[in-house]
């Protein structure tokens, strides 16, 4: 089954909200997860189910980072906040990084989602 994570830092909250329910239907079919924090905001604004993971910064994206490295991941959409530095920087270099060492498709802007997500329906 097609298995996609959904990762946003705080002021691309709203738009990965946004863009799951433009895509509800679509990714009703697949295995969700995604970091705490914007799962459980997806959870409260959509009706999909995720599975959490522990908030990033406290340890989420390396442990999507581990199914990346175990090959179980189709897709990232991970909205970053291009414009404040995070503390957790080095855990979200890490995912960046395994998803290319993976070649996993990764998005990490509303643009490339879009591609993303049409590119999983086919
Ligand atoms: O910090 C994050 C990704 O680097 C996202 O974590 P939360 O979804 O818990 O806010």
């Amino acid at each position: 089954m097609t298995r996609v994570a959904l990762i946003a830092h705080d002021e691309k909250k709203p738009d990965i909200i946004e863009f799951a329910r433009t895509h509800e239907e679509q990714l009703q079919q697949y295995e969700l997860i995604a970091t705490g924090t914007t799962g459980a905001q997806l959870m409260e604004e959509t009706d999909l189910e995720l599975e959490r993971k522990e908030s990033g910064p406290l340890g989420g994206d390396l442990m999507i980072g581990a199914e990346v490295a175990e090959d179980r991941l189709d897709g990232i959409v991970f909205l970053r906040d291009p414009l404040r530095a995070q503390a957790h920087e080095p855990d979200i270099s890490a995912l960046l990084r395994i998803c290319d060492v993976h070649d996993t498709a990764l998005a990490t802007n509303l643009a490339s989602a879009t591609f993303l997500i049409e590119g999983l329906a086919e």
